[in-house]
């Protein structure tokens, strides 16, 4: 192809269908006729592109970095002085497997990303005349994807190019492996890799665009910075009400010391730093995070399950020895407003030291330059001290085994008010039930890395909040409330509750490992029989399996076993039900955030997901 811009062999920058995003491309071959460019996705799928949809890696990256200059002097724009966008840039271009980006949105200021996004060019869909379909996969729901996706994109270059060829042309999307020729893809896209990593003076592409504010925005990251604690403190002094009915006022705010209790505070301390040494012990597994935008992989100390084996042990002996467990009953306010000090203090570092990261450092949610709004939601993605990864210790650890020591401590104190020999048929399930979920997640604790929150949501003031008050502290409701309101089991209403809890358990536990088993390892033999969706990233889409029955199988999972802890609590008040409807909430608002974050990433495949798994959390109902 003498004459062309672009050669068989050469890596650029191509554009995915139905959307802005560009991704590293190898072009295959030139259609003279037809004037498209054959190439192909790291994922193996293939494509044909126009001219126009194709940029060169240098083309790319010099309007990248223009971009980036010009938006640096814009006023308001802050530019990390350690590092210049050039050095960050050349450090991620060896590993680009899953870096995709926006040509227009890729370095805007993200308090102005939505309306970057929207300013992106459109799409330029640039149909082929008709090829006789070659796919010989036997994987109907492949077939139907590149059908689907074939119309989807009809119908926009329909729209948008009067262009005669458009009611005849179709894209070719087509994966190498359902050719049979899934080596020849491999060694292709080994060889691309090869390249990458030779060029290792050529640039590679910026950061995706950030993405839109969520929680209502600035005017709502405010409200729920206020209102959380607000409404902790509610659940806190009214459930120790003798009727903690909603419909009751809620009880006269205690005199300030009574919030206040520096034994409280130290106990509190103590207990995180008891937490951090169990982390840094050097036992368990080194696992692996998710590859992120930088190209590196973190590695993680997973000794959770150690961590609570061991404060099991410890927390026996102290009981043993005479320390009694239930001035955490007594004391649960002050130990509340202790643990919010320290969330508080916890966040406003993160969100200074997170002024001095670069680019790749930061998630894409919590930069949009507003302070408040970057405060609550984190700007720095996995912020480290040394190996020592802040993230993961709070959401893993300190909250999830306070979590059980406070229900523990409500036994005792269910006991101690109610002059029991044992703690209630109530107390028992649920002490066992969120035991269970939270040595569960324990010793699954690599699966929490292909998690949202690890993978996506920077670590500032809501999961600081989240992980050291809200968890421990609202969580352990249910207990809280059955000490001083005791509630006696029918046989056949304990049976259900049982099945309940090891329905949604079963749910939960399959669903999660089939996701994470599947983010490590795509080629797993033991998930050969599931299918899925490529996508440009290079990452595929489950579709079937427990992932191809609703969108969100383990947040079905994690409901059912939400009702199986609230239901051991009776009918009579609402406040132990918080739990659960809190939980509705949030997993719908999870979901919908999840499902943004996906279409962004994932574009047409996305769509074509959501298309074959039409329900998000509830079979048929939602
Ligand atoms: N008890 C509690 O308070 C809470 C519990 N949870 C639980 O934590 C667990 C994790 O939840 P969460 O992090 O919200 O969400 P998920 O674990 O469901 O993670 C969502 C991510 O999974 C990937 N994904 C989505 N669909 C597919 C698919 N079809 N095939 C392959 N990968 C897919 C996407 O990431 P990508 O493609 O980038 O890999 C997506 O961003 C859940 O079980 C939830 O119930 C969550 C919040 C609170
Ligand atoms: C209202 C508010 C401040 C919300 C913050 C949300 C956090 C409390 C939750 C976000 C995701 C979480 C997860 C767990 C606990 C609650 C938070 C931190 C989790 C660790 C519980 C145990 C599970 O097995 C899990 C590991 C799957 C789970 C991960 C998500």
């Amino acid at each position: 192809m003498p004459s062309l811009k672009y050669q068989t062999g050469d890596t650029v920058m191509g554009r995915w269908p139905g959307s802005s995003l560009y991704y590293e491309v190898n072009v295959l071959s030139f259609d003279a006729k037809s004037r498209l460019y054959t190439v192909i996705y790291k994922d193996g799928t293939e494509l044909e592109l126009k001219e126009q949809d194709i940029m060169s890696l240098t083309g790319f990256q010099a309007r990248t970095r223009s971009r980036s200059r010009s938006n640096s002097r814009s006023p308001g724009r802050r530019r990390s002085r350690s590092r210049s966008p050039a050095r960050t840039t050349r450090r991620s271009s060896s590993r680009t497997a899953a870096a995709a980006t926006t040509a227009t949105a890729e370095t805007a200021p993200s308090s102005r990303g939505d309306a970057k996004l929207k300013q992106a060019p459109e799409v330029k869909l640039s149909p082929m005349l008709k090829k006789a379909p070659e796919n010989s996969s036997n994987n109907k729901h492949e077939k139907k994807e590149e059908n689907n996706t074939a119309s989807q994109v009809n119908k926009s270059a329909a729209k948008e190019e009067a262009d005669p060829e458009k009611n005849q042309g179709r894209y070719n999307l087509r994966r190498r492996k359902d050719d049979g020729d899934v080596k020849e893809a491999e060694a292709k896209s080994e060889h691309q890799e090869e390249r990458v990593e030779k060029m290792s003076a050529a640039p590679a592409p910026a950061a995706p665009a950030p993405t839109p504010l969520d929680f209502g925005g600035k005017i709502g990251a405010f409200f729920w910075m206020l209102f959380l604690p607000a409404w902790v403190l509610f659940l806190v002094l009214h459930v120790d009400q003798k009727d903690p009915s909603l419909s009751n006022f809620p009880p006269a705010l205690p005199s300030l010391e009574t919030f206040w209790n520096p034994q409280a505070l130290v106990f509190v301390v103590l207990w995180i730093l008891f937490q951090a040494l169990l982390y840094i012990f050097p036992v368990g597994k080194l696992s692996e995070g998710v590859l992120l935008r930088s190209g590196k992989r973190l590695k993680y100390r997973t000794n959770g399950f150690f961590a609570i084996v061991v404060s099991a042990v410890v927390v026996a002996a102290a009981v043993y020895q005479g320390v009694d467990l239930t001035y955490i009953h007594s004391h649960f306010l002050q130990l509340t407003t202790a643990s919010f000090l320290i969330s508080m203090m916890l966040s406003t570092y993160l969100y200074f030291r997170s002024r001095s990261t670069g680019p790749d450092e930061r998630a894409l949610g919590g930069n949009s330059g507003n302070v408040i709004y970057d405060f609550f939601k984190g700007r720095e993605l996995n912020p480290r001290i040394k190996e020592f990864d802040l993230k993961f210790f709070c959401e893993m650890r300190p909250g999830l085994i306070g979590w059980c020591l406070i229900n523990f401590a409500m036994a005792l104190a269910e006991m101690k008010q109610q002059n029991l020999d044992a703690p209630s048929c109530s107390m028992i399930l649920v002490n066992i039930f969120q035991l269970i979920y939270v040595v569960d997640g324990l010793w699954n604790e690599e699966a929490i890395l292909t998690t949202m929150d690890l993978m996506h949501d920077g670590f500032g003031y809501m999961l600081a909040f989240g992980d050291l008050v809200w968890v421990p502290f609202t969580y352990t409701l249910q207990a809280r409330y059955l000490v001083s309101h005791p509630k006696p089991l029918s046989l056949p209403l304990l049976v259900t509750i049982i099945i309940l809890k090891i329905v949604g358990f079963y749910i939960f536990r399959k669903s999660n490992s089939e996701k994470n088993a599947f983010r490590r390892n795509p080629s797993d033999p033991r998930l050969s029989h599931l299918k899925m969706i490529p996508t440009a990233t290079g990452k595929s889409l489950l579709v079937s399996g427990w992932w191809g029955v609703v969108r969100h199988p383990n947040y079905l999972g994690d409901l059912i076993m939400a009702l199986a802890w609230s239901l051991p609590c009776g009918f009579s008040h609402l406040l132990p039900w918080y739990y659960m409807i809190y939980f509705i909430i949030l997993l719908v608002h999870r979901d919908s955030r999840d499902m943004n974050e996906c279409r962004r990433k994932y574009g047409s495949a996305w769509d074509e997901y959501c298309r074959t798994v039409r329900y998000r959390i509830i079979p048929r109902v939602y």
